[in-house]
């Protein structure tokens, strides 16, 4: 696969509203034409700072940011705040409700050619599947059609970067799924970048090409959503999936598994449930979390010692029924850094 070239480059991002508090810490991070990059963390990590940061609402204390190689200027350095080569989608949209869908999509090109307005509407109405709302107003439509209103006038004047503040929040599992298949489309359709800060991993990992895991502030580990998923740096980063299992030396050796001190983690899908009984293995069902595809079960080993077990859609294990945990074959406890 052809190499492709580095569009966004942050350098060192520091930010504190209070004395002696960084919300944003010494964040590096780049990304490349075609890409989506999440920023997960917990909240008041840092996510919607760093977004901030990125789209001219905010200076930096320290740091610099650059598209195709050129410095981006902080709101103390222009007339009009934000970035022609950084556009933002925030949470609320922030529509002209007294126009149309189209008024608003050519909002930031209303000064190209009328030719070039109209071929790019097209186009646009085209890739955020919105022709047939072309001349409604934004009230009258769902939450997830405003999106993508949201989304097309943002890439309107072709930024080469595109920011996303939690953009799916708002919208039911359906509709997630169709939008994030969209932004993906975008991305590479139009090569541009997408930076987006979400809580939802899934939408981290069904969506984005990386993942920056924040905490405190600071970049953790960045990472495809694969070797995120399976090798977490650390206990937060591992968390950040839930139904995870995390067990120290002493609670592995209940199960004869010697490992050196330290923490290791196990997905639940690593795990199984098996009929024979295998020493230091049998288990209890204590409870369930159901989703109809699959669903989690939570199985006591030893007093106190509960795994994760990941069921297929056809399970049909009762609550208290003993059974032995294994893992599966192929994989094996992940070391995790303190
Ligand atoms: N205007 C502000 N004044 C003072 N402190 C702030 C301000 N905005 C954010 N902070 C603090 O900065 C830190 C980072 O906040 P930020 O909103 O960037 O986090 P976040 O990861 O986006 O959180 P969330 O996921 O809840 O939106 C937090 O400790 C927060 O309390």
């Amino acid at each position: 696969m052809a190499k492709r070239k580095t569009v966004l480059r942050v350098d060192g991002f520091s930010k504190s509203y209070e004395k002696g508090k960084l919300a944003v810490d010494n964040l590096s991070f780049d990304v490349k034409e075609g890409e989506v990059f999440a920023l997960i963390g917990r909240s008041g990590c840092g996510k919607t700072t760093t977004l901030k940061l990125l789209s001219g609402q905010m200076r930096p204390d320290k740091g610099e940011a650059y598209v195709d190689g050129e410095r981006i200027l902080g709101p103390h350095e222009r007339l009009l705040a934000g970035h022609d080569k950084i556009a933002l989608v925030e949470q609320d949209y922030n529509l002209f409700n007294h126009q149309t869908v189209s008024d608003n999509i050519k909002y930031p090109i209303r000064r190209s050619s009328k030719e070039y307005q109209e071929y790019r509407l097209k186009e646009l109405l085209r890739i955020c599947q919105l022709e047939e709302y072309a001349e409604t107003r934004p009230k009258e439509l769902s939450g997830g059609q405003k999106q993508r209103v949201a989304i097309a006038r943002a890439i309107a004047d072709e930024p080469p970067v595109l920011l996303l503040d939690e953009p799916f929040s708002h919208l039911d599992m359906a509709l997630r799924s169709d939008l994030r298949r969209m932004v993906k489309n975008i991305a590479v359709e139009a090569n541009i970048c997408v930076v987006f800060v979400t809580h939802d991993t899934h939408d981290a990992l069904a969506m984005s090409d990386r993942i920056g895991v924040m905490s405190k502030g600071h970049l953790l580990q960045i990472a495809t959503p694969n070797e995120i998923y399976t090798k977490p740096l650390n206990k937060y980063a591992a968390h950040f999936f839930p139904h995870c299992n995390v067990l120290n030396q002493e609670e592995l050796k209940k199960m004869d598994v010697e490992r050196e001190n330290g923490l290791y983690m196990a997905r639940p899908e690593w795990l199984k449930v098996i009929d024979k009984e295998v020493k230091n293995h049998t288990a209890k069902l204590v409870h369930v979390d159901y989703f109809g595809n699959a669903s989690y079960g939570e199985w006591e080993i030893e007093d106190g010692l509960r795994l994760w077990v990941h069921h297929d859609s056809f399970y049909n294990y009762e609550i208290g029924e003993t059974k032995s945990v294994v893992l599966i074959e192929g994989t094996d406890w992940w070391k995790l850094e303190d």
